[in-house]
Formats: structure tokens, sequence, C-alpha cells
């Protein structure tokens, strides 16, 4: 069991060949932080394992199933769920927050109620638009955006770096004890060596 890809290479349109054949795999429970010098593709590589673009080489493999096939299962969400960078990516900007987490496939709503609770999102804000929510605030719905849906494996590409230092301690905390009862395998992405320390159980350098 794990979130995996091995002899990974991608590049974009006349961009360099990125990774070198790199191999990673993310077991559940881990939570394994991607480091790598600016430009050297960690925002790239959180979009490739949760299947947001596709390799050039190297295939992403979910649990034993390659990831573009479990991710075109009707009905179904994808088992790896992205926390963008920044969080608003995650939402049509027309659509109140409550409705955007309405659409997420396989929704239950006593899952949902226990997220909202765990991540202190007040029920007002989900009749807001994503321009009417602070920072901190957007990337709670977020989180409970992601994780409504029960996924296997989070990939967190910086999620937290724009965020005050106490609303930051918070929501890992959140995250940690979610990850820990739950058992999902995480990758993530951070600048912040105190963060890393904290969080991370293994690191993999690109
Ligand atoms: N959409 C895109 N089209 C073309 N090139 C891109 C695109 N996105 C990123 N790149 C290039 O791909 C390389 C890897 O970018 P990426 O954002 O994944 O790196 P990163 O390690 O996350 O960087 P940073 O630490 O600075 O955020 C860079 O050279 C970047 O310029």
């Amino acid at each position: 069991m794990s979130l995996e890809v091995s002899d990974l290479r991608f590049s974009y349109p006349g961009g360099e060949e990125l990774f070198d054949g790199l191999s990673l795999a993310v077991s559940p429970g881990e939570r394994v932080a991607l480091l790598g010098a600016s430009g050297r593709g960690k925002t790239t590589l959180c979009r490739l394992l949760a299947g947001y673009l596709e390799p050039v080489s190297g295939e992403v493999q979910v649990d034993g199933s390659p990831l573009v096939a479990v991710r075109r299962l009707r009905g179904q969400a994808s088992p790896v769920q992205l926390l963008w960078q920044h969080p608003e990516q995650a939402f049509d900007p027309r659509l109140r927050i409550g409705r955007s987490i309405q659409e997420v496939v396989g929704l239950d709503e006593d899952r949902l109620e226990g997220l909202l609770g765990a991540f202190g999102v007040r029920p007002d804000w989900l009749s807001r638009r994503p321009h009417e929510l602070s920072g901190g605030e957007l990337m709670r719905v977020a989180m409970v955006r992601a994780l409504v849906s029960g996924p296997r494996y989070l990939v967190a590409d910086e999620s937290t770096a724009m965020l005050d230092a106490v609303t930051q301690a918070d929501l890992w905390h959140v995250l940690m004890g979610l990850q820990e009862r739950e058992g999902w395998g995480m990758a993530l992405v951070s600048h912040s060596p105190d963060l890393l320390s904290r969080v991370a159980t293994r690191t993999v350098r690109l």
C-alpha cells in the first residue's frame, strides 16, 4: 500500500526535464517532506502525485493501481487530494464555500460535520464566496474540502506558508491528529525547517 512513482520524468513544453528518474513511495501513516532548491520541481511533483499533471515517464500508482485510471472512476472522489499552495485554487470564485464543499463526490454529512468542527469553521463562512474569507479561514475550509471524501493520501504544497505562526501551528495540530487517527499518508512541501522538524516523519530530496 503506497502512493508511489518510479523513474519519474516530466517537462513543461519547451522546459528542462525535471526529476531525473526519481522514485518515491509514501506509505499510509507517513508524512514525507519533499525537499529541493527553488525550481527543482516540488510544486510540479505535488501536482503529478495528485494527478493534475501526467508524467512523461513513470506512472503514479495508488495502492497498486494507476492513479489516472482511479481518477476516471465515476461516483468516487480521487483517493489522492491536493492541498494547494494558495487555497483559492481549490474553489470556484463564483460559488459560495458551502456549495463548493457540497459538490465533492462521495460527501458524507457526518464526516463533514466532524471536520467543520475540528478545523473551527464558523457556519456563516459557508455562505460566503472565497474572496470574502481571510487566508487562514479559506485554508480551514480548503482542508475540510480536501479531507471530506476520506482520501487515502494528502499532498500539501506549502499550504500554510502564508499564515501566522499561531494559525499554522493550530492547523497542523488538527491535521496531524486526524492523520494519526485515520492513517492516511501525506507528502508535503515547506520551506520552514521548523515546521518540517515538527511534522515530517521522513524526507526525500529532489
Ligand atoms: N506551468 C508551467 N509552465 C512552464 N514551466 C513551468 C510551469 N510551472 C513551473 N514551471 C517551471 O518548472 C520548474 C519547476 O517549477 P516548480 O514550481 O515545480 O518548482 P519548485 O521546486 O516548487 O520551486 P519553488 O521552491 O521556487 O516554489 C521551474 O523551472 C519552473 O519555472
